[in-house]
C-alpha cells in the first residue's frame, strides 16, 4: 500500500512515520504526477494559506482535486480546510468533502490544548491535540460525524473521504491513521 503525504508545508515527517508504522510505504508528493501510484493520500497540519499558495505554485490543484473526486484522502487540521467544499469567508481550495470549515474556531496558538476524544469506531479516547484548530461548522446529508469536542465537530468522514481538526501525528496513537489505511484506501471504493 502506498500512501502519499503532500509534502509543500507542515507537519510532514511526523505522518511520514505514522504511516510506515501501520505498515504502509509513505511518499513524500511534491508534484501532481506523483498522485498516480498512490493508494491514499493525507494533507497534512500547517498553514492552509500558504499550503494554497505552494499548490499553485506547483501548479498540483487539478490533479489534487481530481484524485479527491474518487481515492481516500485524510486531511487534519489545515489539511481539514483544504478538502472542505466551503470554508467561511474565503474561497475553497480542493473542496470535495461536503462540510463547510471554520478556521481557528478553537482560538490562538496560545489557546492549544490536548483532550481525550471517543472517536465512531476508531477509539473511546483518542490524545487529540488542537493547534489553532478549524472545526467542521456543519456536514451535508450523507457525511458521518464521528467525533465532536463540546459539541463541535472535530472529525468526519464523507465516503472515501476523512477530516478532522486535530493533530493525530503528534501522539503514539496510530488507530485514527490505522482506520484511514485498512478501513479506507485497502478497499478503494469508488463512490
Ligand atoms: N494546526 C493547523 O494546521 C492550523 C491550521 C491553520 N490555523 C489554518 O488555518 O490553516
Amino acid at each position: 500500500m502506498k500512501i502519499g503525504v503532500l509534502a509543500l508545508q507542515g507537519a510532514v515527517t511526523e505522518h511520514m512515520k505514522a504511516i510506515k508504522a501501520c505498515g504502509a510505504q509513505s511518499i513524500a508528493v511534491k508534484q501532481g504526477e506523483q498522485l498516480k501510484e498512490l493508494d491514499g493520500l493525507l494533507l497534512p497540519g500547517g498553514e492552509s494559506t500558504a499550503m494554497r499558495r505552494l499548490i499553485d505554485y506547483a501548479q498540483m490543484l487539478p490533479a489534487l482535486t481530481e484524485f479527491a473526486k474518487n481515492k481516500p484522502v485524510f486531511g487534519t487540521c489545515a489539511g481539514l480546510i483544504l478538502l472542505a467544499e466551503t470554508v467561511e469567508g474565503e474561497e475553497a481550495h480542493i473542496g470535495q468533502m461536503r462540510m463547510t470549515a471554520r478556521r481557528n474556531a478553537f482560538g490562538r496558538q496560545v489557546d492549544s490544548f490536548e483532550t481525550e476524544l471517543a472517536i465512531e469506531g476508531v477509539s473511546d479516547s483518542f490524545p487529540a491535540v488542537f493547534i489553532r484548530a478549524p472545526k467542521i461548522a456543519a456536514v451535508e446529508n450523507g457525511v458521518e460525524v464521528l467525533a465532536t469536542h463540546e459539541g463541535d465537530i472535530v472529525c468526519a468522514k464523507d465516503r472515501h473521504l476523512l477530516a478532522c481538526s486535530f493533530h493525530p501525528e503528534l501522539t503514539g496513537d496510530r488507530s485514527l491513521m490505522k482506520y484511514f489505511i485498512e478501513k479506507m484506501c485497502s478497499k478503494q471504493t469508488v463512490n
